[in-house]
């Protein structure tokens, strides 16, 4: 099966809810995805044959739902998986990120020395939004020294121009929202 015909099955199954978390944001719900083998099996392979034969040594997950794919994603590209997490949740020395999000701020973690130097990254997160966690990942994984060779979406919130925040080529699986939820 080609990218664009896993991309329309899987695009039908996810769903939305209007004003969540809070007024004026549509919800895109990914969760359903992961409810049927077969569907969950097809987005890991979708991004699969997008990455084609580019070398990959990590896949680098932002929680939380960058950790729903992001392992099995690894394991099917033969690469690591090292997470970004929220604060206060990774032992040891970490760098830290704060960054600005579609309803907030927030802050990341990743644990010193666990990706080598001038390893070859993927970042992958459901939906880029503002970019601000994405482009925090990032940043964090450019101070362990390795460099990020893509970002890698399940969705995008077009109008909110999360991409231009990115300095590295950006993927996204699914068309998204190309406008603001209308009141
Ligand atoms: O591009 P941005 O504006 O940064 O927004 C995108 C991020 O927002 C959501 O995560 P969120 O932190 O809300 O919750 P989660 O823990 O459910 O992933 C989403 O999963 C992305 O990680
Ligand atoms: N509209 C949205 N739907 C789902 N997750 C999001 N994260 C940021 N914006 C989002
Ligand atoms: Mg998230």
């Amino acid at each position: 099966m080609s990218i664009e015909s896993y991309a329309a099955e899987l695009k039908s199954a996810l769903r939305q809810f209007p004003n969540f978390p809070s007024e004026g944001i549509l919800f895109e719900d990914f969760l359903p995805i992961f409810a049927k083998p077969e569907l969950f099996k097809n987005l890991v392979e979708a991004f699969k044959l997008h990455v084609g034969d580019t070398k990959v040594d990590y896949v680098v997950g932002l929680e939380s739902r960058g950790f729903l794919f992001g392992p099995t994603l690894a394991l099917a590209l033969g690469a690591g998986f090292i997470p970004v997490r929220k604060p206060g949740k990774l032992p040891g020395p970490t760098l830290e990120a704060t960054f600005q999000k579609e309803y907030g701020t927030d802050k990341f973690q990743i644990q010193e020395g666990v990706i080598p130097k001038d390893a070859r990254v993927l970042v992958v997160d459901d939906i880029l939004a503002t970019g601000g966690s994405a482009s925090a990942a990032g940043l964090l994984v450019e101070k362990s020294g390795a460099k990020v060779v893509e970002y890698l979406f399940v969705m995008e919130l077009d109008f909110l121009k999360g991409r231009d925040k990115l300095n590295s080529p950006v993927f996204t699986l699914l068309s998204g929202q190309e406008a603001k939820l209308e009141k």
